[in-house]
């Protein structure tokens, strides 16, 4: 019996597409993450880093992940930018926030930009993934130095889904890393109380 409700639950994850936003500050590394997501898991060759530009609007990556579908919100973090992000957050699944550990002088504004999102009403129950990314330079800090500056225990009692990943675009762990960042999110995401209501939302128990 049991067996039978688990494949009926798995077909109707497969059936549904989890919409996860990219948010940080500007030149945190969205975009070249959201290439590298693409080349890993679609068919479609992600753009080369010195073709990336800054985002002014939203990149979107449809990818599938072991049947899971995953649509990627990338959008710009430029300052007078992050106001829009706000208008993506209640149709959002889950939330990657991306840091440049290696940049120490911009800490407090990717500080202050993730708790304004982790404030935000609209995200409530939402799976977080914190990529402290760029862990290819030399002056980057670790995720756990990353983690006590960012004071994050205050934050973990509301997002019980909650994990901070160690990452770089600029070595061969890079990939490993992605892979187990993207199972954790896919996993989060299918067991989060947020992905129920979405579906309810939606009005979409088998689509
Ligand atoms: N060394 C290194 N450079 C990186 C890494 N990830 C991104 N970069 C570089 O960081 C710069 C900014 O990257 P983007 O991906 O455009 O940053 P973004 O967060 O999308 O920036 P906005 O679109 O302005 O919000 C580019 O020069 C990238 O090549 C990384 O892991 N290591
Ligand atoms: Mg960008």
């Amino acid at each position: 019996m049991f067996s039978l409700f688990y494949g009926l639950w798995k077909y109707m994850l497969s059936k549904m597409e989890f919409h996860v936003l990219i948010l940080g500050i500007d030149k945190a590394g969205k975009t070249t993450l959201l290439e590298k997501l693409k080349s890993q898991y679609s068919n479609v060759e992600g753009l080369p880093p010195d073709r990336i530009v800054p985002t002014v609007g939203l990149n979107i990556g449809r990818v599938e992940v072991s049947n899971t579908k995953l649509v990627f919100w990338d959008l710009g973090g430029q300052p007078g930018l992050r106001s829009i992000w706000e208008k993506y957050y209640e149709e959002a699944h889950a939330v990657i926030y991306v840091i440049d550990a290696a940049c120490p002088s911009r800490f407090e504004d990717s500080k202050s930009a993730l708790e304004k999102v982790l404030r935000h009403e609209d995200l409530q129950g939402a799976p977080l993934l914190i990529l402290a990314n760029k862990q290819d330079l030399e002056d980057a800090v670790s995720a756990d130095e990353l983690a006590q500056y960012l004071d994050l225990k205050n934050w973990m009692r509301e997002f019980i889904h909650f994990k901070l990943f160690q990452h770089s675009m600029g070595k061969q762990i890079l990939l490993l890393g992605i892979k187990e960042s993207v199972n954790w999110l896919v996993d989060a995401m299918e067991r989060s109380k947020r992905t129920d209501m979405l579906r309810v939302r939606a009005g979409s128990s088998v689509v």
